[in-house]
């Protein structure tokens, strides 16, 4: 069978590090097209890629005959066109998350995909993939801890790009945690607070960070969320699980780990780390922390488009749920007040 030719659009952090990985480590595809805002920056990368083209217009690198499939690593708001343009041409689209970066036209996209009567969008909410993840949801799943009560989680990044604002730690950062959230407990996120404590005197100017999320699920269990994304320090994402028969914590290796610049230094000077705090290394970012991750994501979805199936992992529906979270929680953020979720049933939608 011959490599599914995949077309990535948008070769910035997460799109160049998703042709890396196509090119050398994922088995049946071949990065054929490349398309960005910046030619000369596709152009680029394309040199390096044996067999590779740039499509200057990111509709007709979709539309291309020999464009099977297509990754979308472009910003949030140019995904709408990007997903329609996809399901138009009937090409299967792994779409970074967001789907969209609002609720309606999200939902737009739910409802075009749902009348086509076949799946084709995958959104990549990456966590699901991640084997620690992958085994707290198992652990759920037999029952080891009895009843799923609620969820403490941590999501802390040391910086984030410039232009990035208050709603964005919702919309880019907390999202993870809303999927993570449908993911583990298997259902939909009916109620979001959030609170701004005193903001960190070295975030960006007017970013309210670090911010505290709490969700409420259709079954009543809590989740909550600090996400701080100006630390200064390192890439931090944890989960604590706790059910009626023990809990369990994902995102640290082992014992009791600090995370700082500069190993600790004991009393006496001598270098010897302060007895009972193991010192680890920065993680600095995403790509470090869920690159395993992206790699299962991107295999199991090249072989499920190889298989006919298009999508194996979260979809169009899940970024729809996403979007009507995170736009009451940007409400939330506005009001301080809990803040119900407006979402249509998934019932309504044939095919949905
Ligand atoms: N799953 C995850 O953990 C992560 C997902 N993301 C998502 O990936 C997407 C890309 O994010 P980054 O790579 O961090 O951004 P980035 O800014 O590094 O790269 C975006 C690229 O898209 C190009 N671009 C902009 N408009 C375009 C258009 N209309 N058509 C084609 N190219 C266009 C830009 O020139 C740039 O090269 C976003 O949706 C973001 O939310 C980002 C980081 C981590
Ligand atoms: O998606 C991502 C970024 O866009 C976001 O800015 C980070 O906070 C997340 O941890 C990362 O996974």
């Amino acid at each position: 069978m011959t490599d599914l030719r995949i077309a990535v659009l948008g070769v910035g952090m997460m799109g160049a590090d998703h042709v890396a990985r196509i090119t050398e480590r994922t088995k049946g595809a071949s990065v054929t097209v490349l398309n960005d805002y910046f030619p000369d920056k596709a152009e680029e990368l394309a040199a390096t890629i044996p067999g590779c083209r740039v499509i200057n217009d990111p509709l007709d690198a979709i539309a291309d005959p020999e464009v099977d499939a297509v990754i979308l690593a472009t910003p949030g708001p140019t995904h709408e066109k990007q997903l329609l343009a996809c399901l138009e041409a009937g090409k299967p689209v792994m779409c970074e998350k967001p789907l969209t970066t609002d609720v309606s036209t999200s939902l737009e996209v739910v409802k075009r995909e749902a009348e086509l009567g076949r799946r084709l969008i995958q959104v990549g909410f990456m966590r699901r993939f991640d084997h620690e993840y992958e085994q707290l949801k198992a652990l759920i799943d037999n029952g080891t801890f009895g009843q799923p009560l609620l969820a403490h989680c941590v999501h802390r990044n040391p910086a984030v790009p410039p232009g990035f604002d208050s709603s964005m730690i919702v919309k880019d950062s907390l999202v993870h945690e809303v999927d993570v959230t449908r993911f583990l407990f298997d259902e939909e996120i009916t109620s979001v607070q959030i609170i701004a404590p005193g903001s960190n005197p070295n975030a960006p100017e007017g970013l309210k960070d670090p911010q505290i999320a709490i969700f409420t699920t259709e079954s009543g269990r809590h989740v909550d969320v600090e996400c701080f994304v100006s630390t200064g320090v390192a890439y931090e994402v944890r989960t604590e699980l706790v059910g009626e028969l023990g809990s369990a914590f994902i995102g640290l290796d082992q014992g009791l780990v600090r995370k700082q610049r500069n190993p600790v230094q004991s009393a006496s000077g001598d270098g010897r780390k302060v007895a009972g705090i193991q010192s680890s290394d920065i993680t600095p970012s995403f790509v470090e922390r869920f690159g395993a991750a992206y790699d299962v994501e991107i295999q199991r979805w090249v072989n499920a488009v190889r298989r006919g199936d298009n999508v194996d992992g979260p979809g169009a529906w899940d970024g729809y749920a996403a979007a009507a979270v995170c736009a009451a929680g940007v409400k939330a953020l506005e009001t301080g007040e809990p803040q119900t979720v407006e979402m249509v049933s998934r019932a309504s939608i044939p095919g949905a």
